[in-house]
């Protein structure tokens, strides 16, 4: 298996994804995708912009990202700034991004001939936003979807939780994990099916970023203290990345917290700075994301031709957008954004909650149920 480059990643992402020639017939991605009107120049430049430059600031900097992450700013501005009727905005942003459920025969159509494999985000896709990052639980309705999935598809978990933490949450040792955004894979505890053997044989357990253990340990530790005396920040652990938690802070706070954040990674210039939904996310500088993670279980499953593969991924965040964006390179794949708003995203279709993400894993159980029926029927008569 082909070891990742590793090394310091530069800061700043480029708005669109690198276009691919896509070899493969029935890619479900048209690209580049139409940009209709709606959210304002600026404003989607900003949405887009996920680095922020972890030591003097990038040039747009850690406390306007954490202003335009959230809702009500992101589409006060919007509107402001380009005079959209929201209503508008959105049915053109559904045009755009139609609903999964909706379009649900289109995406199966496309899986003819293929082995679908199944990659979902925990935070916001199988779980709703809570304000307590502990009390996040998935239902146990979900619970029993998400395992109906994995009897029927790969499937994995793929989250910037600490990879011990999101099991707790999941609970379900048939699966793939790939936790701290994709830098912690490990295949499932025990053999779900003959099917999985081969990937299972191979032992997939990979941590790209190993090495920056101790560094993260420390930097935890600061972020902690600095952030102690500001009412509602939590700084979370998660093994490879440290998350800085600003849901439960006062807006005018929001300066301070970032300063904070900022001064403390000043020490750390191997580190970089990103942002989920109201959270500083804290990573290793190395080119390794969920976009990478979804190759490498890819390959590890001897799944990563083309031709013979539709990977599904479902996600809500910015971190997600590195998946969605490693889709469109493979030139194929089904990139599902959970989002009630109009995002900027590279993810080709969408759902509003974790309850929709229930009914389209559900769906697809079902279908594959049928699909298998009818073929037995076929081959008796
Ligand atoms: O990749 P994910 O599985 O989506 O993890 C991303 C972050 O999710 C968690 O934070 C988010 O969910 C919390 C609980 O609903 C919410 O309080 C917080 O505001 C969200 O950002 C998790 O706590 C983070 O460590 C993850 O990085």
């Amino acid at each position: 298996m082909a070891k990742p480059s590793v090394g310091v990643s530069e800061v700043g992402v480029s708005a669109a994804p690198a276009q691919a020639a896509c070899p493969c017939p029935g890619t479900l991605f048209p690209y580049p995708p139409p940009r209709g009107a709606g959210i304002a120049a600026s404003v989607r430049r900003k949405c887009l912009q996920v680095e922020l430059g972890a030591g003097a600031g990038g040039a747009w900097g850690a406390l306007e990202s954490m202003r335009a992450s959230s809702p009500t700013h992101a589409k006060a501005a919007a509107a402001l700034a380009a005079g959209v009727d929201v209503d508008d905005e959105r049915a053109a942003w559904m045009a755009r991004h139609p609903s999964a459920l909706g379009k649900f025969e289109e995406i199966v159509a496309a899986s003819e001939g293929k082995r679908i494999v199944v990659f979902l985000d925990y935070d916001g896709t199988l779980s709703p936003i809570v304000d307590d990052p502990d009390a996040a639980f998935m239902s146990e309705t979900m619970r029993m979807a998400v395992r109906s999935v994995a009897k029927h598809f790969p499937t994995a978990i793929v989250s910037g939780r600490c990879r011990d933490k999101v099991f707790e949450f999941v609970k379900l040792a048939e699966l793939y994990y790939a936790g701290s955004h994709g830098m912690d894979i490990k295949g499932p505890a025990k053999a779900a099916s003959s099917r999985h053997a081969k990937a299972k044989a191979k032992g997939v357990l990979f941590q790209p970023a190993s090495e920056f253990l101790p560094m993260i340990e420390e930097v935890h530790e600061r972020l902690a203290e600095a952030t102690r005396c500001i009412p509602g920040a939590k700084v979370e652990n998660n093994k490879f990345c440290v998350s800085v938690h600003f849901r439960c802070v006062d807006e005018k706070m929001w300066g301070e917290l970032s300063e904070a954040v900022k001064g403390v990674l000043r020490g750390y210039p191997k580190l970089r700075l990103t942002q989920g939904r109201m959270v500083l996310e804290v990573r290793p500088g190395i080119k390794w994301d969920k976009g990478r993670a979804l190759e490498f279980l890819l390959e590890s499953l001897g799944l990563a031709e083309c031709a013979s593969v539709l990977p599904v991924y479902i996600g809500d965040d910015r971190t997600d957008e590195d998946a969605f964006k490693a889709l469109r390179r493979r030139g194929q794949g089904v990139g599902i954004l959970v989002s009630k708003h109009p995002k900027e995203t590279a993810a080709s279709y969408s759902l509003r909650e974790p309850a929709e993400v229930m009914d389209f894993l559900l769906r697809l159980v079902e279908w594959k149920r049928l699909s298998r029926a009818s073929l037995r029927h076929r081959l008796l008569q």
